[in-house]
């Protein structure tokens, strides 16, 4: 993270007894945590989420649960992380106040392109049981519609050739499994808590994919040994800016590289299926269910899929964050007008759940004047999200005959983003995996059919002229008017169907 220079103590071990008594410090023996978990991409979310519940665990006396991070891409936050003793500080940030602690469960962090010995040393190590998974939702290589592994990728051919020295996930993942199996261990739990449905059984799908391509009987103790449990994880963080840096050294008096701000909510639904032991989750707030289907189906089609229909509107339109689409009085109305007539009648009935209740709570945390979530984030890998997250609701209310003209404005608003320009000819931040996506949204211009005819993305809905039609129709319309105007006509009943 880019950073303005600040003169404040820098964090770590020594200084904090330093920080104000606002802030909250680890209060239990660092050098005694156990390692017990392994957690790969160590990003913003993974700091401000499973962290958090662990160093509330380890606050409690839960002493066996201590991180070591994993990173394969990123060496700064390692850097920072060294440098910090592996402190950092958490800002939860409300629309009145900021709550600030400093978490302290990461052991040790390694990085793994320096050092893949030292990770898969600790992999296979006994101490070891459970490993968690943040590695964003197109790091499982799994494809929406046929849930098939997708192998065809220089760095698995690698891993599958040279082992000792693995360059993906599945090639960390299944080789310290060998290991442990080798050495009559128990295998770890592979914990994902990225925002995808079925997220356990993708990681399954992609370890034991990738390990049949390398040893099929490895392959088959891998699936009757290992648990995959699903996960549902909601808590809302922005990426961190210089800002925020400069906000909590002015706050704290310390200068922490890389803190996290992240908002006050927080929730995380795991199923309880695990094959070595599990921290004790339950004590500080974590659901464990027999299944979180229903969970990861209400927060990915109105958070996940609301948040992907104001990125691409809102950013096209000028807007940069959500604070400001929801300080906007016609792209709030648009988002909850989307999430109650379009997404929640297709959503399953969800016990202890009010789901007027769940868009209520959404809208006020997505409205916080305090979070400057950018949109630029959540515009991030739309050709996963849109099938994942939009696209269920689609079929959905054509299967039930429900009009859905907001659903197919939103589809609209990211092919016209995909174009590369918003409608001042700035630049939109366009992130992979599809980037080869752009020249193909500027060669068509206005015309959908080639993007919806992308099958692996739209399936045969992009063919479906209930669906089709009104894209084409939203995509025309955002270009002759712009995607307020659009916007507001929709809402005002005139982007329906003629009945
Ligand atoms: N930020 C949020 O609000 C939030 C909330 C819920 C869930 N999540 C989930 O957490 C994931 C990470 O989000 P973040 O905000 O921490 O982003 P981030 O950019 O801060 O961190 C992403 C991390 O994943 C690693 N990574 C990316 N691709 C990888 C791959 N193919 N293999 C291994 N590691 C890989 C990166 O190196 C980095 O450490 C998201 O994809 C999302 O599914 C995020
Ligand atoms: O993390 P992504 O890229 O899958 O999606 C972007 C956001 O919608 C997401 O990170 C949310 O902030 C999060 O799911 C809230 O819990």
């Amino acid at each position: 993270m880019t950073h303005a220079p600040t003169r404040a103590l820098p964090l770590t071990d020594r200084t904090l007894d330093q920080l104000p008594p606002g802030v909250s410090a680890p209060d239990y023996d660092r050098g005694a945590l156990r390692p017990g978990i392994v957690h790969i991409g160590v990003g913003g979310f993974h700091r401000a989420h499973q962290a958090v519940y662990l160093d509330e665990l380890a606050r409690r006396g839960e002493t066996g649960w201590g991180v070591v991070g994993v990173g394969l891409h990123s060496r700064e936050i390692g850097e920072v992380l060294h440098a910090q003793d592996r402190l950092y500080t958490v800002v939860e940030r409300a629309a009145d106040e900021d709550d600030a602690r400093v978490v302290g469960v990461l052991t040790r962090y390694l990085y793994a392109p320096d050092d893949p010995a030292a990770v898969l040393a600790v992999l296979a190590d006994e101490q070891t049981r459970l490993v968690t998974l943040t590695i964003t939702g197109t790091g499982y290589r799994i494809d929406a519609h046929t849930g098939d592994f997708d192998a065809d990728d220089v760095h698995v051919a690698s891993d599958l050739e040279d082992p000792g020295r693995p360059e993906t996930v599945f090639g960390y993942l299944v080789e310290a499994l060998h290991r442990r199996r080798a050495a009559g261990l128990a295998p770890f739990t592979v914990l994902s808590c990225d925002n995808m449905q079925h997220n356990g059984s993708a990681a399954r799908t992609a370890v034991v994919s990738f390990a049949r391509l390398r040893d099929p009987d490895l392959a088959a103790w891998i699936e009757e040994h290992v648990a995959f449990p699903s996960s549902m994880v909601d808590r809302i963080t922005p990426t961190t800016t210089p800002e925020d840096r400069d906000a909590v050294a002015a706050a704290t008096g310390i200068d922490d590289r890389w803190p996290v701000v992240t908002e006050p909510f927080r929730q995380w639904v795991v199923e309880d299926s695990f094959c070595n032991g599990r921290p004790p989750l339950e004590q500080v707030g974590v659901e464990f269910v027999d299944d979180v289907t229903p969970y990861e189906v209400v927060k990915t089609r109105l958070l996940n899929a609301g948040h992907s229909a104001i990125a691409y509107l809102g950013y096209l339109a000028g807007l940069r964050t959500t604070a400001e689409v929801m300080a906007d009085p016609v792209f709030r109305s648009y988002l909850t007008r989307l999430m109650a007539e379009e997404v929640a009648p297709g959503l399953p009935e969800l016990e202890g759940v009010d789901l007027a209740e769940y868009q209520q709570v959404l809208l006020e945390r997505l409205a916080n004047p305090q979070m400057a979530d950018q949109l630029a984030r959540l515009a991030r890998r739309g050709s996963t999200k849109i099938p994942n997250y939009l696209l269920p609701s689609v079929t959905a209310a054509m299967e039930q005959g429900r009009p859905h003209p907001l659903l197919c404005l939103a589809v609209a608003g990211w092919l016209r983003f995909l174009r590369g320009h918003d409608y001042a000819g700035e630049e939109v931040p366009i992130q992979g995996p599809r980037t080869d996506l752009v020249p193909v949204a500027q060669e068509a211009d206005g015309d959908a059919t080639p993007l919806l005819s992308e099958r692996s993305i739209f399936d045969h809905v992009g063919q479906d002229p209930r669906f089709a039609e009104p894209v084409q129709r939203a995509l025309e319309a955002l270009d002759r008017e712009g995607p307020r105007e659009v916007v507001e006509r929709y809402l005002a009943g005139d982007g329906r169907p003629a009945s």
